[in-house]
Formats: structure tokens, C-alpha cells, sequence
């Protein structure tokens, strides 16, 4: 049993570099495709004897070694020799690369390209899925998306105090005030700050303080990263290994346990409040989280009971911690890159919060010229309390574009370049006449688009971390030139609030750290790239910014 609640042992990080996360599961998939080498009994290239195989170089039995040498020239290339849609032999699949924004764009629309049935194809995700949940198992089901359009995006201004504090609090604990402080892997005060924000966006801020549940929510992935490795025998019985195991042992159901204990005591701690309240004649705010509008949607969303709930919940906590704790790693590391975007970073974070005091206290100029209130005093426990002046609030984040172009650049230029399986549920023709045909995988040549001038801007070779910055390209924007989430019906729901946090954790980092440097800077570039963003091959330095807090004072440097 792998524990979270110390250092990570070598053990551990083993396992993170084995993790699979589900919302980017195809791609990290595709990654570790050596391991998960005839885990599949479908897929295969397209059967359209027009679409060209590009010829495998002498002394290689794949194009693997040519791709990992240098993906974007291998795959620029094979588009400008090929045409746009080619087959290729890479991570021991046989694989149909569609490129440009037109076919791209027809990869992800279309109904019967599946990612879904593509994930299940080779980690038997659909045996999986109904193993943890009871209700709304139909392969196509909406339900995931329903939940986060009810529960998270109109609650984003809620969240975002409750975010900054669970990653505040562990940016205290684990880096402090310090100088020149090595972290040996900063992937792991990541992972901590994103489970501490999910847990609270999840089940509340009590049970975010837990222990148990953050453990929760970090290790589901990682035992799912598990049962998929433990389970695979690189044999084409193993697909159907992992339907057996899946049903049986199944290490998820323990986390749907735990959860389902938390959560059950903390509802019903609420619903006496409410009816004490009611009682009273009082009014009773329920607390917004996500584990509520479950609750409160539990029949419209058709689930059985509470088990079920949790199933459901957790398989959306799969879906959002290593994807967002892999992003918020890469923040750090790119931090460390380029040191010299650090100071304008901050410099933005100062001026939106020198905005919103300057804007709050002509709000309370306003109440007070007009009588509303008599004195300052009245806007104590308001949002007007000049206490939060310079909190975190949601609109300050939004003001954040540098930093937003910042993470949004990091997407660009880290995403997998061959990206976006989609198996084909029957044959699909492309508008160039081309067909995938049934059972094909076809996949998103990325290079033609992320590193392509005409979406991007100039010398997209480069890392130019403002360059969104004034063209409306938000962080969050699904669409053929940013294929970070997806595009299309099935673009991934949970990006308005993993870009809210990613730009969160970026603001915090900024403004309590003036110096963060990658210490092994040989490393910089495999730092750069690695899309796991788990095991950093370089430890990371950090100072703080000013003056020790006073409370702080008599404290050794940690
Ligand atoms: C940086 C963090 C994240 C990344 C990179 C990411 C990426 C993705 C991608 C690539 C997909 C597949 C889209 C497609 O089929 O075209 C996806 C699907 C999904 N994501 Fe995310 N995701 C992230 C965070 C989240 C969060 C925070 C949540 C929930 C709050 C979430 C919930 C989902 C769900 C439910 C789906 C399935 C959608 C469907 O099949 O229709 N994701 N994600």
C-alpha cells in the first residue's frame, strides 16, 4: 500500500511515473505505450489502401526511434511527404495520424470516432468504470459533464477563496519562507496543493483538512495506474484479464469506502443543521461543494444511492487531480526555465490587487456618501472588509492574462505531439475523401497545429509565454489550435476550474518566491517536456520574496 502522507519514497515515484491519468488518458496512454504493449485487442491503422504508410527506417522496426529523436521534425516531415493523413507504427500500436486544423477538427467531431471506446480498447475502461459506479454506465453517458456544469462553473467565486487557502497552507508547510531551499521534487508539494483544492471543490473545507481524503483523492489514480500495470501481461489475454480484475479486486472500491463514510457523517452533520435552523425559523446556507449538488441532483442524475454517488464522484476525481497536479508541476518547472517571466508575473498579481483595493474602496466611499452605512466598522465580515482588499478573489484571477498565457503557453508547447486517439465505431469518411475505417485508431498529429504560425504566431519553435496575451486565447479554450482538453461535445468539462486553480497556484508561487531555479540545468529541457510531470529530473531552489513574517521571525530558515 503506497501512503502519501510522508516524503516520497523512490517506491512511490515508481509508481507516479506509472499513473495513468483518465482526462489525459490516451495521450500518457500513448506515452507509456511500451508498457502497455498488446494490452489491446483492437485498433490498428485505417484499412484505406489511399492513406500512405510512412516507410520504416532501415535498421528500426517501428517509428518509434525516429519520433523520440525529434517528434515535431519526424512528424513535419511526414505531413509535408505524405499528406495529412498517414499511418505510423509508434508505441506499439498501429496508429492513423490525421494533421491540420480541417482533419483535426473531423477527428474530434465526429460521433463515431470514440476517445472513450479508444481508452477502453486498451485499459478496458468501460469493465472499469461500471465496476465503481451503478448507475449511468452507457459509454456515451453525459453524466460527468452534467455534474460539472451544475456543481463547479456557477461556484467559481465561492471556490476560489477555499482554493487559495488549501494551496496557501501547503506552500507554508512544505516550502515556507526560505532561501535557496532545494526541493527534490517539487512534483509533490504540487500534488499536495491540487488534492487539498479538489478535495475542498469535492467535499467541502472540513473534510479537505482530512488526511484520509486527500490520501484518497491522490492514490485512486495511482492504484488505477496500478491495477492497469499489475494486471497487464503483454499477451492479447490480457485485456480480458483486466475485465476479470476489474470486476473482482478492484483497489478503487476501497477509496469509493472511505469517501462514502466521510461524506454520509458530514450530510448528515448538515441536514441536522438545516433542520435545527428550520425549527428556528433561521436561515441555513448549505455549503456549496460538489459532493452537495450530487446530493441534492441524486435523482435527476438517476443514482442508485450513496455508493453509487461516490463512484461517480470518484471517477471524476480520477479525471481531475494528476491532470491538474501534472500542470501545476510543469508551472513549476517552467517557473525554473525561465526565471526572467517571474518578476512581471508578480508585478501583475500586485497591480490586480492594487485594482481591486482601489475599486472596493470606492464601493465604500459610494455606501458611505450615499448613508447606506455610517462608518467603516459596518464592512467588517462583508466583501467589502478592507481585510480582503488584496485577497485572491475570483475577479483578481481573471485579471490575470499574463499568467494565464503563461500556463496556456506551457500547453502548447508540452502536450504529447501525437495526441487524441479516437477508435472508429464504423468507417468515417475525412472531407479529402480518406476513410478511418472501423476498428482503426486514429490520433491528432499536434505538431501540425501547436507549431503551426499561422494558429500560433511567430517562431512557435520558441516558448514566448505572453504571446496569448490580448488575442482572447484563454487557457480554458478547447479548439483545434489548443488540444490540451480535447475539442468538440467531449471536450473536457473540468477545464474551467483546472485553469482557475493552475492559474491560482501560479499567482501564489509568484508572489511568495522570487527565485526559483531548476538546480541541474543540463536537465532543463527534459524537464521542459515531460508530460507526466511526476519525477522531476532536477530538484528545484526556491527564496522567498521579502522579509521573513514577523510571527516567522525567531524561526530557523527552513
Ligand atoms: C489540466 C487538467 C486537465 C486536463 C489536461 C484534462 C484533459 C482532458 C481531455 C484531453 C479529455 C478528453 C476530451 C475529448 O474526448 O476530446 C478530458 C475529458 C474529461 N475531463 Fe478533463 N482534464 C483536466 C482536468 C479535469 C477536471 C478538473 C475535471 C473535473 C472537474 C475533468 C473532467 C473530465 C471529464 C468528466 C471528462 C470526460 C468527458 C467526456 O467523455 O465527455 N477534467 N479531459
Amino acid at each position: 500500500m503506497v501512503g502519501f502522507s510522508t516524503t516520497p519514497s523512490n517506491s512511490l515515484l515508481d509508481i507516479l511515473k506509472v499513473a495513468i491519468p483518465v482526462g489525459v488518458g490516451l495521450a500518457s496512454i500513448a506515452y507509456l505505450g511500451t508498457k502497455l504493449a498488446g494490452n489491446s485487442e483492437k485498433g490498428g491503422f485505417s484499412k484505406d489502401k489511399s492513406i500512405p504508410f510512412v516507410p520504416i527506417r532501415e535498421g528500426d522496426a517501428t517509428h518509434d526511434a525516429e519520433f523520440d529523436e525529434d517528434p515535431d521534425e519526424f512528424l513535419r516531415r511526414c505531413e509535408q511527404t505524405y499528406g495529412p493523413v498517414f499511418n505510423l507504427r509508434v508505441f506499439n500500436q498501429n496508429l492513423t495520424c490525421v494533421s491540420g486544423p480541417v482533419y483535426i477538427r473531423e477527428l474530434f467531431g465526429n460521433e463515431d470516432l470514440s476517445f472513450t471506446d479508444s481508452l477502453d480498447a486498451l485499459t478496458a475502461w468501460y469493465t472499469f468504470s461500471a465496476s465503481v459506479r451503478k448507475s449511468n454506465n452507457n459509454p456515451d453517458n453525459p453524466n460527468p459533464h452534467h455534474v460539472v456544469k451544475d456543481a463547479i462553473s456557477p461556484n467559481m467565486a465561492l471556490y476560489t477563496p477555499r482554493i487559495v487557502q488549501r494551496m496557501e497552507d501547503v506552500i507554508d508547510l512544505h516550502l515556507g519562507h526560505c532561501e535557496n531551499k532545494v526541493i527534490d521534487n517539487a512534483a509533490f508539494v504540487a500534488t499536495e496543493m491540487t488534492a487539498a483544492a479538489m478535495a475542498d471543490v469535492y467535499m467541502g473545507s472540513a473534510l479537505a483538512k482530512e488526511r484520509k481524503i486527500i490520501n484518497s483523492f491522490i492514490q485512486c489514480t495511482y492504484d488505477f495506474g496500478m491495477m492497469l500495470n499489475l494486471h497487464h501481461h503483454r499477451s492479447l489475454w490480457s485485456i480480458l484479464t483486466n475485465r476479470l480484475n476489474y470486476g473482482v479486486v478492484n483497489p478503487l472500491q476501497k477509496h469509493v469506502q472511505i469517501l462514502k463514510e466521510a461524506a454520509e457523517i458530514v450530510l448528515q452533520e448538515r441536514s441536522d443543521l438545516e433542520a435545527e435552523a428550520l425549527r428556528f425559523g433561521k436561515e441555513y446556507k448549505k455549503p456549496v461543494d460538489i459532493m452537495q449538488s450530487m446530493t441534492d441532483n441524486a435523482s435527476k442524475y438517476g443514482y442508485h444511492d450513496m455508493e453509487d454517488l461516490m463512484g461517480h464522484l470518484l471517477i471524476l476525481v480520477l479525471a481531475s487531480v494528476h491532470t491538474t497536479t501534472v500542470a501545476v508541476s510543469s508551472l513549476i518547472y517552467y517557473f525554473g526555465a525561465f526565471p526572467e517571466y517571474i518578476e512581471p508575473l508578480f508585478e501583475e498579481v500586485q497591480e490586480a490587487l492594487d485594482q481591486q483595493t482601489a475599486d472596493n474602496d470606492e464601493l465604500r466611499q459610494a455606501k458611505l456618501s450615499a448613508g447606506e452605512v455610517s462608518s467603516l466598522a459596518e464592512f467588517e465580515g462583508t466583501d467589502l472588509d478592507p481585510k480582503n482588499d488584496r485577497a485572491l478573489t475570483e475577479k483578481v484571477v481573471r485579471k490575470l492574462v499574463k499568467m494565464n498565457s503563461f500556463v496556456r503557453e506551457t500547453f502548447r508547447y508540452q502536450v504529447k505531439r501525437l495526441f487524441g486517439a479516437h477508435l472508429a465505431r464504423k468507417d468515417v469518411a475525412l472531407s479529402n475523401g480518406m476513410r478511418i475505417t472501423r476498428g482503426a485508431t486514429a490520433m491528432a498529429n499536434v505538431t501540425s497545429v501547436h507549431f503551426n504560425e499561422e494558429l500560433q504566431g511567430e517562431e512557435t519553435a520558441e516558448f514566448r509565454p505572453f504571446r496569448f496575451v490580448g488575442k482572447s486565447k484563454n487557457a480554458n479554450k478547447a479548439s483545434v489550435d489548443m488540444l490540451q482538453f480535447g475539442m468538440g461535445r467531449h471536450a473536457c468539462p473540468g477545464r474551467f476550474l483546472a485553469v482557475h486553480e493552475i492559474v491560482i497556484a501560479g499567482a501564489l508561487i509568484v508572489s511568495k518566491y522570487s527565485k526559483i531555479e531548476i538546480q541541474n540545468k543540463a536537465l532543463t529541457k527534459m524537464m521542459l517536456l515531460d508530460t507526466l510531470g511526476m519525477t522531476p529530473p532536477s530538484p528545484i531552489i526556491f527564496t522567498s520574496r521579502g522579509v521573513k513574517p514577523v510571527a516567522l521571525e525567531n524561526a530557523p530558515l527552513l
